[in-house]
């Protein structure tokens, strides 16, 4: 986008929010910050306003999907509505779905971090549990509301990864990692094209990528993002985005 020698170019989708009675398309700094000092990339936010969004991905190297307190409308993964009151984002369910699918076919690099994770999913045909917390036999993968930032972002659970994934190659075999977690929903069923990369201890599927390995497209269900600085696998993964956008940007025209 900005000439050969610049810096890869990465789209980061907006999240819709109310500011007192005005719509607003925002990004939480921690993302921002996290990629430009993780991955040495240059980030452009793109608003979601739909599908004629796409126009901007010949021009990018890299998509990066944030987390948000909203959730995923169910229809989109064929789940019932609950009929609970939840945050919803609408405009963002239908760019960051019709994005990703348009990012795949240019195998550009995708990385996506708790609801962005779980978008990935439902973009290829994957589904969602909507109140894990509802669920016999699983841990609590929430945050507790009531405590400092930095305590709910702290460590909460063990991570297994997938001794052939892309995460145990980054930690060079250490197949034992510790993790956030901040979520309510989780995947139900992983979208047939995707391979798990690593498991909570109740079983849940915490990361994932594509099984044939045809381009970068990873998902987290943690938040890496949150102080990088302090966690070697939390910046290992930004790293590695970061060679995946470079290398794309070199090969992709
Ligand atoms: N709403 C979904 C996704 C959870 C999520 O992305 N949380 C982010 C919290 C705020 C932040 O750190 O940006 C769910 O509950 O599963």
């Amino acid at each position: 986008m900005f000439g050969s020698n610049s810096k890869p170019v990465v789209g980061i989708t907006c999240c819709s929010t109310l500011n007192g009675i005005h719509h607003q398309q925002v990004v939480g700094d921690k993302y921002i910050r996290a990629l430009i000092e993780g991955s040495d990339v240059i980030p452009v936010l793109i608003p979601g306003f739909g599908e004629q969004m796409a126009a901007i991905l010949p021009h990018l190297d890299g998509l990066y999907l944030t987390g948000s307190y909203s959730n995923m409308e169910p229809h989109h993964f064929g789940g019932d509505d609950l009929g609970v009151e939840m945050p919803r984002d609408p405009n963002r369910d239908t760019t960051n779905l019709y994005l990703l699918k348009q990012a795949v076919e240019l195998k550009m690099p995708v990385f996506g971090i708790c609801r962005g994770f779980q978008e990935m999913n439902v973009a290829l045909g994957g589904t969602l549990h909507q109140q894990l917390f509802t669920l016999d036999n699983m841990m609590e993968h929430r945050e507790n509301k009531s405590l400092t930032i930095d305590e709910q972002y702290s460590l909460a659970h063990e991570l297994t990864l997938n001794p052939q994934g892309v995460l145990a190659e980054i930690m060079a075999g250490e197949l034992t990692q510790q993790v956030n977690s901040l979520h309510g929903q989780g995947v139900a069923k992983l979208a047939p094209p995707l391979k798990v990369e690593a498991s909570a201890p109740d079983g849940l599927v915490e990361a994932f990528s594509l099984a044939d390995n045809s381009s970068f497209y990873l998902g987290v269900q943690w938040h890496p993002e949150w102080k990088i600085q302090q966690q070697p696998f939390y910046a290992a993964i930004f790293k590695r985005f970061g060679e995946a956008c470079r290398h794309f940007q070199e090969i992709k025209n």
